[in-house]
């Protein structure tokens, strides 16, 4: 089989061989060996499905040819790193048991094969080690350059506004707890995609309500409680415990990691009327936001907000940093918004801020607020015993109208890492191909 080497690769110090390039297991003068490699000139032809894909050994790397135009380079540590054999992973924890301290800065492969199973590496050692490293796993973490289209596709999230009132995400009670977990698939999957996710014929209790919940993963105990059942007396010392108004908020803000899940069910509501639900999802406000007012999307990512909840004297809880976070933060790896805080009750005092920050900020949270009170944003629910709610608090903001009368609500807050882990184990299950267990290979491990 031709040799052709990488784009951008210099002649390595390899000498071909029929099924692999063995290259020498100390470096060698330049000199010496570069007359092993003829570098070919004529355009090499693609590796046809059948072929293996091209390999190319250099000093410091290992470039993999998928086509002609699709080459992608591994770094020699970042190979050796990488093994999964059994010595340097441990194959039932999935942790890394090699000492990436102790791998030689400029290691180079004995020999590099590409075989049926993937691109097999010799290490030079005293003990000879083998590392075998599936294609489509290399594809998928190809980092130089990133291949897109290998990479597993992420989840579809469906921004909505008002008119989600027309089609609005709902399970059973019976499918969430269906002992099958297809339901409980279905629940946590509509979470993801819309953000929140009713579910109907709860009956209408406390304790079917906490099931429900634990359904998904432990509940997460604040200094409000574990599972709380709650109303307007001020049991706890926050504006939830009285009949006011709230306005679209996220929970926790005051809290470094705030919950991922709140679950809300209206158990009754007697002798009054108002306590209507408001759902506001804050990536599509966040969206109209982006596109309208680019300055204020960027005020509102880079301006830290402070908050505290001071209601309790047993408590006293601010964010660390204290300095707070942004409304809106988003992912350091793929720039995408990856959360939405924001809660003007529970927000301190600011002055951190230069006066044209300030002004900067508060210009820009007028038109924030502007956006999340819109009637195009809003989404007003009545709630009922029987009928529960489940809202990604990184997410979707929440609100109620003021009350009046005996009104009693109860719900828990599920962590955001509880919640995403649920999600991913029954991805795996329900992903279409037979799972019998987790591969060392599986995706982002
Ligand atoms: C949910 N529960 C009634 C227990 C507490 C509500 C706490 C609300 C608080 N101001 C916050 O935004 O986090
Ligand atoms: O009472 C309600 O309907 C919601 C209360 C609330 O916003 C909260 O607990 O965070």
């Amino acid at each position: 089989m031709r040799k052709f080497l990488a784009p951008g690769l210099r002649p390595s110090m390899v000498a071909a061989s029929s099924r692999g390039i063995t290259t020498p297991s100390s470096r060698v003068s330049q000199a010496a060996s570069a007359i092993a490699v003829k570098a070919t000139t004529q355009s090499p032809s693609p590796p046809t499905n059948t072929d293996l894909p091209t390999i190319s050994a250099s000093p410091d790397k290992v470039a993999v040819g998928w086509d002609t135009r699709t080459w992608s380079r591994f770094h020699n540590i970042w190979l050796r790193d990488h093994c999964r054999c059994p010595q340097c992973f441990h194959q039932i924890t999935k942790q890394r048991l090699v000492n990436t301290s102790e791998i030689p800065p400029g290691i180079s492969p004995s020999k590099v094969e590409a075989t049926e199973n993937g691109l097999l590496v010799s290490w030079p050692s005293s003990q000879p080690h083998e590392s075998l490293y599936p294609w489509s796993w290399l594809r998928q973490n190809s980092y130089d350059p990133q291949i897109p289209d290998a990479k597993v596709p992420p989840r579809e999230k469906i921004l909505w506004g008002s008119k989600i009132m027309n089609s609005v995400p709902t399970v059973t009670f019976e499918e969430a707890m269906a002992e099958d977990d297809r339901g409980l698939h279905k629940w946590v999957s509509n979470i993801h995609r819309f953000g929140f996710c009713f579910v109907s014929g709860v009956p209408p209790n406390p304790e079917a309500t906490e099931k429900l919940s634990q359904r998904i993963g432990f509940i997460r105990e604040t200094q409000y409680g574990k599972f709380w059942d709650f109303t307007s007396d001020l049991a706890k010392g926050d504006t939830a415990y009285t009949m006011l108004a709230l306005g679209a908020h996220t929970d926790n803000t005051y809290f470094t990691d705030p919950c991922g899940l709140q679950l809300f069910h209206l158990l009754s509501h007697t002798e009054g009327s108002g306590g209507s639900t408001l759902l506001v999802d804050g990536f599509y406000v966040a969206s109209i936001l982006k596109e309208l007012h680019p300055d204020a999307y960027n005020v509102l990512s880079s301006t830290p907000v402070p908050a505290h909840a001071a209601g309790e004297l047993s408590a006293l809880y601010r964010p660390s940093p204290p300095g707070g976070y942004p409304v809106l933060s988003h992912d350091p790896v793929t720039g995408d918004l990856s959360q939405v805080r924001w809660n003007n009750d529970d927000r301190s005092v600011m002055n951190h801020l230069s006066p044209q920050q300030l002004e900067d900020w508060y210009a820009a949270i007028r038109v924030w607020h502007k956006l999340l009170t819109s009637a195009d944003s809003e989404y007003w629910v009545q709630l009922g015993p029987g009928t529960a709610v489940i809202v990604d608090n990184h997410r979707v903001l929440h609100g109620r109208s003021a009350f009046t009368g005996k009104r009693r609500m109860c719900g828990a807050y599920i962590g955001v890492d509880e919640y995403r882990s649920k999600l991913a184990v029954l991805d795996e299950r329900f992903s279409g191909k037979a799972f019998t267990e987790r591969s060392v290979w599986s995706p982002g491990l």
